[in-house]
């Protein structure tokens, strides 16, 4: 090491035979900025001034704090290296003029530069502050760290970084990449770790077909392995050449050392004696052994995501030396847990190691399951995908009614759309698919996913009403996913239609009318009267023209999950949205995380068929499992790389979420601690079919508010089951059940244990409960029964009792737990428990009607002969 170059905390401590902690807080009372732990850069200059003080180089003492020099004079080693900072910083605040170092200004590119270049400052007469004051090197640190992780500037300013890599540091010794094909997606998604932006590596696309831009597909969307939080990351090991130097220094090192080590022993036997030494010299060893570890001189290869003990085991390093370099970066893990690559590439070359990054088994799996291009001319016309979206009420249902012929409205729970379903019009030769989107707000994310699938959004607007929410909404969802839209303007055959406001409002969102000089296509229709449906798929087609939809219907075919159901008799059962290729009865095919080979296909008509071509919907048989709506489903040729595929998918998931529920990064642990004051409403989700349970999920964790959070635990298809009740009893939770039932044990275990299941046929009346139940978390809700009357016939006085009513009871009966309502005159005077019930001189629990009874209240005395007893209970509200 030159005296110009940075070092890390530890290694300085080493070099001078300090302690880590000891040397940190020597830096701190120095005030260099940015040491924060033993893995923290030191610049050069801090570093020569450390030096100096342990080597007893010191700085002048100032003139006025003769106790400091005394005391430099009187002691030595780390006593003397403390003191002598504060004497410093002493010196400097007392009087040095330059501003303090926030306040000034940080250097220029070529300060720092040639801050580098200096030359050595000691055994100079001036002291470290005004150094840092005239040329504050270490607000290089700061520009260092601002620009730390991926985005790190490539070239200039920290002199021991590789110039010119445009990738993250950490990279920068990296074994070769897999380097993907040119037509595949940059991999950007769920790269959350620092991913150079800008080099040279892609990985390899998640998604498999070019439709399906979603990201709800388990294994991408489930919890990711723990990643560095954006902490600054610490510099590139050293280049080669800096290794060489690195051995060379060593030698440097050790005279240092010795010297040191030398002065020290003299120190130390002065202070205490021989044996006293030779304990604090074995101690101060074992620190070193503990904070500094020699570099990794390994080339490890990384492929995806690393258990921490398999990580060391490749590095050849303990597993808790590991953890504690991991701490250093601001992850906090465990040994059995995941690292994601970016974070495994980063402590590992951090350790020194090489790195050798390979295609995952997953970027492999996604080339084989994307399959070959189609060549242009493999092309040939297909059917446009039209998602119908709109506002609540404003007439998607009985437009597709109208257009397919139909009616779907009156069989709909509550008369809303609740399950993606799809269906097939044909008009003058020319096919359309509709994909039936649902029109509340709860089911935004089914609605997103439709506007991506699909090549044409249908907004709906009710000429009555105009834009309102969900109308913008929708408006986004299909602007963000590129879809352009043909605006039906519904509903004016009513006598308020105003289509002319319609269009007025949605020019505010830069829909255009094409008769008002603009590009988007508005039809007034009326889905009562049928006027305006054949203009409005003439428009569609037209639009479908412009788009020039094509795919190759000779592939094994490619598609989308778009719903999901167990059905009693057939078992899983989903409709696949066919994107490209045709799909074929006896075709193996991956679904997400599930395999199979399809036993039947039947078409939106209900009819079975041989085979789907591209865009068209149809029900497929033959899963192992229940696939999830969103997910790819993919032809592959055997059945074995199928269930290969799909077992390697299903394991990821199953360690993701493992990882996941063991630990948390530093981040989220923090902000643990932040909430503990937070309550959380913890929900099970149970549903009729995947897309309500996932819609219902997004809506209830959007009702989360500053005093409850709400979190679902769990969101799954079919009957609450015993295991969703353990669950739930495990965690507090109450159980959602949307459109299903309740397995026996299950119910009867959920008495036992007080585990609330509420069951609702209409996701609005979900959404609408759990927000009551939210507000009312914290003072449950009760509703009063009445349970019956008395009358007052007479009025006893009982000393030390109080007043006792001779009473009759004239309908229903008086519980001995109950509560009494007063009423005199029309009015209640009291309300309250009772104290006594009595049959003759026997206290009784109930007495019915047509009995008579004597009744003492509580805390109430002024009963009157007439009065009426009003018994009642409360008893706490639940949904039915
Ligand atoms: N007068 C008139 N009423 C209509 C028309 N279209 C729909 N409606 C009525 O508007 C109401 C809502 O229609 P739906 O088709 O259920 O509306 P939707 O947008 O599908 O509603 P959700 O599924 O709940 O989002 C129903 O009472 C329909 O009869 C129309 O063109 N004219």
């Amino acid at each position: 090491m030159t005296e110009k170059e940075k070092v890390r905390v530890y290694e300085l401590a080493k070099e001078v035979k300090l302690d880590s902690r000891r040397l940190i807080d020597l830096l701190h009372r120095l005030h260099v900025e940015n040491i924060k732990n033993h893995m923290s850069t030191v610049e050069p200059e801090a570093v020569q001034t450390v030096k100096n003080i342990m080597e007893g180089k010191l700085p002048p003492e100032p003139p006025t704090t003769p106790t400091v020099v005394k005391k430099t004079e009187s002691s030595a080693g780390e006593t003397a290296a403390r003191e002598t900072a504060e004497s410093a910083v002493v010196h400097h605040s007392n009087a040095s003029t330059t501003p303090p170092a926030s306040k000034r200004p940080a250097p220029t590119p070529a300060a720092n530069a040639s801050a580098g270049a200096r030359p050595a400052t000691s055994g100079t007469n001036r002291n470290y502050n005004e150094r840092r004051g005239s040329q504050a090197p270490y607000r290089d640190h700061n520009r260092y760290d601002a620009g730390n992780n991926a985005h790190r500037p490539s070239g200039g300013g920290a002199p021991n970084r590789p110039q010119g890599s445009g990738r993250n540091p950490a990279y920068a010794n990296s074994g070769p990449r897999p380097q993907p094909g040119g037509d595949r997606r940059q991999g950007s998604q769920g790269n959350s770790a620092g991913r150079p932006q800008g080099g040279n590596y892609q990985r390899p696309s998640t998604n498999s077909h070019s439709t399906s831009a979603r990201s709800s597909a388990p294994y991408r969307s489930g919890p990711k392995p723990l990643t560095v939080p954006p902490v600054p990351v610490p510099p590139t090991r050293p280049s080669k050449e800096q290794s060489r130097r690195g051995i060379h220094n060593n030698k440097d090192r050790r005279n240092v050392h010795e010297e040191i080590g030398r002065r020290r022993g003299e120190w130390d036997e002065e202070r205490y004696g021989s044996k006293k030494r030779s304990k604090s010299q074995k101690s101060a060893a074992n620190h070193q052994n503990e904070t500094a570890m020699p570099p990794v001189q390994r080339h490890i290869v990384l492929s995806g995501s690393i258990m921490v003990k398999d990580l060391a085991d490749q590095l050849g390093v303990k597993a808790n030396e590991l953890i504690k370099r991991l701490i250093a970066l601001g992850v906090m893990a465990g040994v059995n847990q995941e690292l994601d690559r970016d974070t495994a590439v980063i402590v590992a070359t951090e350790l020194g190691a090489t790195v050798e990054e390979r295609a995952t088994q997953e970027e492999q799996e996604e080339l084989i399951l994307q399959g070959e291009d189609d060549s242009p001319e493999s092309l040939t016309e297909r059917p446009p995908v039209v998602t119908v979206m709109g506002h609540v009420d404003h007439g998607k249902t009985s437009l597709l009614d109208r257009i397919r012929a139909t009616r779907v409205t009156q069989s709909e729970a509550g008369g809303i759309t609740q399950h993606i379903g799809a269906s097939v019009i044909e008009w003058h030769d020319r096919k359309v698919v509709f994909l039936d989107t649902p029109g509340h707000e709860a089911f935004t994310s089914m609605r997103a996913r439709g506007a991506q699938v699909t090549d044409v959004a249908v907004l709906v607007v009710a000429a009555n009403d105009g834009v309102m929410p969900q109308t913008v909404e929708a408006i986004n969802h299909a602007k963000a996913a590129n879809v352009p839209i043909v605006v039906a303007i519904n509903k004016i055959d009513l006598p308020d239609a105003n289509p002319d406001k319609v269009r007025t409002e949605l020019s505010n969102y830069g829909l255009i009318a094409e008769e008002w000089g603009g590009d988007t296509i508005m039809v007034p229709v009326s889905a009562r009267t049928g006027e305006g449906i054949d203009q409005l798929l003439e428009a569609l087609i037209l639009q479908a023209d412009i788009l020039e939809l094509k795919a190759n219907s000779h592939r094994p075919a490619q598609g989308t999950i778009i719903e999901a159901k167990l059905d009693k008799g057939r078992g899983p059962v989903a409709t696949v949205l066919v994107a490209k290729g045709l799909l074929k009865v006896g075709d193996v095919f991956v679904a997400g995380s599930v395999y199979g080979r399809v036993r039947a296909l039947i078409n939106d008509r209900g009819q079975r068929v041989k085979s789907a071509g591209p865009s068209m919907p149809v029900e497929v048989l033959g899963f192992n499992q229940l696939p999830e709506a969103g997910d790819d489903f993919v032809i592959l040729a055997d059945e074995k790389q199928a269930k290969s595929i799909a077992d390697a998918r299903q394991e990821r998931l199953k360690r993701q979420s493992e990882s996941a529920g063991r630990g948390v990064s530093l981040d989220d642990f923090l902000q643990r601690l932040k909430d503990e004051a937070v309550k959380e409403l913890n929900l099970v989700i149970k549903a009729d079919v995947h897309g309500s349970a996932e819609a219902l999920a997004q809506s209830v964790s959007k009702l989360s508010n500053e005093e409850v959070r709400v979190r679902v635990l769990h969101s799954g298809v079919g009957t609450v089951t015993e295991t969703d009740v353990m669950l739930a009893q495990a965690s507090n939770a109450i159980i959602v059940g949307f459109g299903v039932g309740v397995e026996n044990k299950a119910r009867q275990i959920a008495e036992k244990e007080h585990v609330d299941i509420r069951n609702y046929r209409v996701i609005y009346d979900a959404i609408d409960d759990i927000n009551k139940s939210l507000k009312g978390m914290l003072e449950p809700k009760y509703q009063e029964v009445i349970l019956g009357r008395a009358e007052v016939r007479e009025v006893f006085r009982v000393p030390k009792v109080g007043a006792v009513a001779g009473c009759y009871v004239t309908d229903g009966k008086i519980l001995r737990s109950g509560k009494i309502r007063v009423i005199r005159d029309g009015a209640v005077v009291h309300e309250g428990n009772i104290g006594s019930l009595k049959r003759f001189k026997d206290d009784v629990r109930e007495v019915a009607s047509g009995f008579e009874c004597g009744i003492g209240l509580e805390k109430f005395n002024d009963i009157k002969v007439g009065d009426i007893f009003e018994a009642f209970t409360e008893e706490e509200v639940k949904a039915s």
